[in-house]
């Protein structure tokens, strides 16, 4: 038994002590009797640590302030810091190449491949890091809301941070759940504080991110980015929902209206809405970023949300704001060190601030997060800093097999200009561009969520594709990014546009609207929506300077065409041709 370093002075010692330990036994009495051989097996010294499994909110809280510089911020939210990365490392994430399922893995650059030994020995590299702790967090929980098609998670950390960001994240057991929660099916090893030792084969960098499929396990070595876990969580699902379940796994968000019961994913890269865009006060939450389409509705794979913070306002975006309370961990944010109040409009530490929150502090949550319902509509949310594409447009179903193996968007590196308010973002000079030159960087993501696809982007795109016409899905591009001329010249589309015009595709106005054709793109875009400025919708009114958008538009749709080039072979002609043309 291990004192914590500052015993409260209140509390005698000894009864602190007596306290502690009688609380453990109870608490984690059932792994240690039951487990203790699964631990011992996988190389823990079970003399030495001890084992916190699904330890309580408060007790995370007490650690991560006692042993990580965690603070409580003025809401009641943890405050804390992921250290070096404060973002996922793509490029040291890897997959273990074995006979289980390297016949169903993409390989390339998304999927890099690690062969089995180098990843025993990043294993037992973590499994040695842990057993240097006094304490190992073990959290326990579920990915999948729907019990036909979800796994058992653990997850075995050294930062209590890590243990409280998967207990918002994961699917929380309930006691009786958790005293029968047996093997788990998947298990992920952080022990992100420790680095990958460059010398071993195959590593690039101290950071290694990897999963294997056969022993269904992930290593973390050097990075305390929590994302990596969520988005492993993500890989895993990515891969054995389709393979293994039939369903179709999606990077979206998702929610249900309260009067009609319909249902909507929003698909969308990384800050493109996902998140901000499924609030809604008129609809309940199903989830904000990972999903399953099932054959008998739609269910949500996490327990929480992550949230990006930068600018957040209570104003803008209620429900998430005020989810930030007790049990929320916020992450990378700048803090007035007299109230702990954060400031949101901090980005000296990272642009990329989070919160995690459980799904339960959002009021509107459908909790279970799972419909027995089939999607009425299909939102795929871009952030086009082109200024090209327009706010809202009406795909067919070729064009949405387009778009959603292009998975377009673009990068713009947000900073904030003082006193600003979030539609001013400005770009800033992206690293090693010249002066002067500032350009949006676009993205293609297929099936918008490249960086955790694990199956060829076909396969997914191919459900997709038959899911949409058995249930007569409606699809929608929304472009939440600039409008009326590019980043620099023109504006991110006002929020509350963007809200309007979800607002209209879920009324059913939308779809009753009429449409004009978007030359290039093909694109059918309405002519009028109650609450939207007309130029706002039809880019070519909303630029002032005509010339220049003409411009934009052809270097989008060549851009288009270029990353489109890739899938060209795999997909029907129709497809093909429902992408720009000239
Ligand atoms: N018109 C708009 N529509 C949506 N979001 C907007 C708009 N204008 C500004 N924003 C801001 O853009 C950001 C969108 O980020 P959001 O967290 O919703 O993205 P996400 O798709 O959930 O990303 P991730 O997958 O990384 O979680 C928010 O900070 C939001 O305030
Ligand atoms: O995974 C993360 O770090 C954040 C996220 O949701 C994404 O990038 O899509
Ligand atoms: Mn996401």
């Amino acid at each position: 038994m291990v004192l914590p370093h500052h015993t409260p002075y209140v509390t005698p010692q000894i009864l602190h002590k007596n306290y502690a330990q009688a609380h453990d036994t109870e608490q984690f009495g059932t792994l240690i009797g039951r487990d203790l051989e699964y631990f011992s097996q996988a190389g823990f010294d079970m003399d030495k640590i001890q084992v916190k499994r699904n330890a309580s909110v408060a007790q995370l809280y007490e650690d991560a302030i006692r042993n990580e510089g965690a603070i409580i911020s003025s809401s009641g939210a943890l405050i804390n810091f992921s250290g070096k990365k404060t973002g996922r490392s793509p490029k040291d994430k890897r997959i273990v190449f074995e006979e289980t399922s390297k016949d169903d893995i993409w390989w390339g650059s998304v999927n890099i491949k690690m062969d089995e030994h180098t990843f025993e020995i990043n294993r037992e590299r973590a499994i040695d890091y842990l057993n240097t702790r006094d304490y190992v967090y073990v959290f326990d929980g579920y990915a999948g809301w729907d019990p036909r098609y979800r796994i058992k998670v653990r997850v075995i950390c050294a930062r209590a941070y890590h243990a409280l960001f998967m207990n918002n994240m994961l699917i929380r057991p309930t006691p009786e759940q958790l005293l029968d929660f047996g093997e788990p099916d998947f298990i992920i090893y952080n022990a992100g504080q420790f680095p990958a030792n460059r010398f071993t084969k195959g590593m690039s960098s101290t950071t290694s991110v990897e999963i294997n499929f056969k022993r269904m396990e992930m290593v973390i070595l050097g990075t305390e980015y929590a994302g990596e876990m969520k988005k492993g969580v993500f890989s895993v699902m990515h891969y054995l929902q389709p393979v293994k379940f039939g369903q179709l796994s999606l990077h979206s968000s998702a929610n249900v209206g309260i009067e009609n019961n319909d249902v909507t994913l929003f698909f969308g890269l990384s800050g493109t809405g996902k998140t901000t865009l499924s609030a809604d006060p008129r609809r309940l939450l199903i989830g904000d970023d990972e999903h399953v389409w099932s054959d008998s509705g739609v269910f949500n794979i996490e327990g929480g949300c992550y949230a990006k913070c930068i600018n957040l306002s209570a104003e803008k975006e209620p429900d998430i704001f005020n989810a930030i309370k007790f049990g929320s961990i916020l992450e990378n944010v700048v803090y007035n060190p007299m109230d702990r109040a954060p400031d949101y409009d901090d980005v000296s530490i990272t642009e990329n601030t989070r919160c995690a929150y459980p799904i339960e502090h959002i009021p509107n949550a459908q909790i279970p997060c799972m419909v027995d319902r089939q999607p009425s509509n299909i939102i795929m949310l871009t952030c086009d800093a082109f200024g090209v594409l327009p706010p809202v447009s009406k795909l067919t179903p070729e064009q949405a097999s387009y778009h959603f193996l292009a998975g377009y968007t673009s990068q713009v590196f947000l900073a904030q200009l003082p006193n600003i308010n979030s539609d001013s973002f400005v770009l800033r000079k992206t690293p090693g561009t010249e002066d002067g030159v500032l350009e949006p960087i676009p993205t293609f993501s297929t099936c918008y969520s490249a960086p955790f696809i694990v199956l060829h982007p076909g396969r997914y795109a191919e459900m997709l594709a038959e899911r949409m016409d058995k249930h007569k899905v409606d699809c929608w591009l929304i472009n939440t990014g600039w409008t009326g001329g590019k980043f620099g010249t023109g504006k991110r589309c006002p929020l509350k546009y963007t809200r309007t015009i979800v607002d209209a595709v879920h009324s059913g106005e939308l779809a009753k609207a009429e449409f004009e054709k978007f030359g290039t793109f093909g694109l059918s875009i309405p002519t009028h929506i109650e609450g939207v400025p007309r130029e706002l919708l039809n880019p070519q009114l909303a630029w002032a300077d005509k010339e220049a958008f003409q411009k934009e538009l052809r270097k989008l749709a060549v851009m288009f065409q270029r990353a489109f080039a890739l899938y060209e072979k795999d997909v029907k002609p129709e497809v093909r041709m429902a992408g720009p043309q000239f």
